[in-house]
């Protein structure tokens, strides 16, 4: 069984993954890790936190020699920031400070009641998006994975606010979606965006937006249409919404398809030697089941909670109104998500592939994997 936990505070020492069933035999990349990093940093409208991190991974247990044991392994990433924050993030010391004014869109106020705290900080440290630093440093561990089978992840940038990029993609285009700031196929928007986001930015508000996550290459057989829990499609949607920020999930062209009928929808099957399709509106899942076509799915991310010119909150100590907290923030952070959506994506099919070829070593499992593609 493959899983992972991942612990820290935005502006704790630092973050902690741990991640089980790894199986032996990988070679582990760290640069490439370190640059998967980097991409997740990257993005216009990103806030001062930025310029202070410069993620980079620490493997504290799993490998030797470059090469995972089995064992599971221990990923550690530095706040660089911590030292700037040890007063008011002290383990031991008391906090002499409290946040009591909850930001309408962040966990803050549900949280705080839930968890019955008094001080915000309490919930806001740990529902910070600076978590997605470590599941992308386990993510790319899983396409560390996928490559070996062949199998490529993506990512490219849909729409920021209401400018809408409807470019279709094709491979090449987003290999290079990397050298635009906001990972945009079309460059021509690029300066529009940026524009947007300083104007934003100017009136204290904040931005959201949406990205595609494609994955390539993709065996038949992913998932199961067997039982509620084993369908992919549920699998995948319900992992990319745990990225903070993410509020809407479409699969292939699945909200146009709902407005059209049947026979203009579903990608009709053909056979030269081997099965193939010439539209791909399943976005690569049918029944649950990868049908052997690219993945493709569509997040949708709400605008950045934390606003300059804060909303109406209740101060939840007087219960008198109030505006909601103030805390250092970023514009828009799709590009940054986009790259988590893709170690995501990444993780959720190492773990189908696991299921469906499992073994402790990789090559056991390319045994399995190989068996499978060429019967
Ligand atoms: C990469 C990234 C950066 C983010 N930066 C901020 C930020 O600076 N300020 C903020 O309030 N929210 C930020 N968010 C969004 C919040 O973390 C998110 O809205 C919050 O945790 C509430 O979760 P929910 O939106 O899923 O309901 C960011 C999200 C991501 C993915
Ligand atoms: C630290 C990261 O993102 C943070 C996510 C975040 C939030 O509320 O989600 C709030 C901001 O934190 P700070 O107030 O420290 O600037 C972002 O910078 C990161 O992506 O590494």
């Amino acid at each position: 069984m493959l899983r992972f936990l991942t612990a820290g505070e935005s502006h704790g020492k630092g973050l902690i993954g741990i991640i089980d069933g790894i199986p032996s035999n990988l070679k582990i990349d760290i640069d490439f890790i370190n640059m998967e990093l980097k991409r997740r940093q990257k993005g216009y409208g990103r806030g001062n936190r930025m310029k202070i991190e410069s993620d980079e991974i620490n493997i504290l247990s799993g490998v030797r020699g470059g090469i995972t044991t089995g064992s599971p392994l221990t990923f550690f990433i530095e706040n660089k920031d911590y030292k700037n924050w040890i007063d008011k993030m002290h383990i031991e010391k008391s906090i002499k400070e409290s946040i009591t004014k909850p930001r309408p869109g962040h966990a803050d106020f549900a949280g705080s009641i839930k968890y019955n705290q008094k001080d915000l900080r309490n919930i806001l440290e740990r529902s910070s998006a600076r978590e997605t630093a470590m599941r992308v440093a386990i993510g790319s561990v899983a396409k560390l994975i996928l490559k070996q089978f062949g199998i490529n992840i993506y990512s490219y940038i849909t729409s920021i606010g209401n400018l809408v990029d409807e470019q279709k993609y094709d491979i090449n285009k987003i290999k290079t979606s990397d050298d635009s700031i906001m990972r945009v196929l079309n460059k021509g928007l690029e300066e529009k965006i940026i524009r947007m986001i300083d104007k934003t930015k100017e009136v204290g508000d904040t931005l959201g937006g949406s990205f595609k996550l494609l994955a390539t290459n993709i065996p038949i057989g992913l998932g199961s249409h067997a039982q509620w829990d084993k369908k992919l499609d549920s699998k995948l949607t319900g992992a990319i919404m745990s990225l903070q920020g993410i509020k809407a999930i479409e699969i292939g062209t699945g909200i146009n398809s709902s407005k059209n009928v049947g026979s203009n929808v579903h990608d009709e099957i053909f056979y030269n030697g081997s099965y193939y399709r010439k539209t791909n509106n399943a976005g690569g899942i049918e029944g649950g089941i990868s049908n052997g076509e690219n993945i493709e799915i569509k997040a949708y991310m709400k605008p950045i909670p934390s606003l300059r010119i804060p909303l109406q909150s209740v101060d939840m100590d007087t219960k008198e109104k109030v505006s909601a907290h103030k805390e250092r923030a970023d514009v828009c952070a799709v590009p940054s998500a986009s790259i988590v959506g893709e170690s995501i994506l990444a993780w959720t099919l190492v773990e189908e592939l696991f299921i469906k070829f499992g073994g402790d070593s990789i090559d056991e499992i390319k045994v399995n994997y190989y068996n499978y593609i060429n019967n």
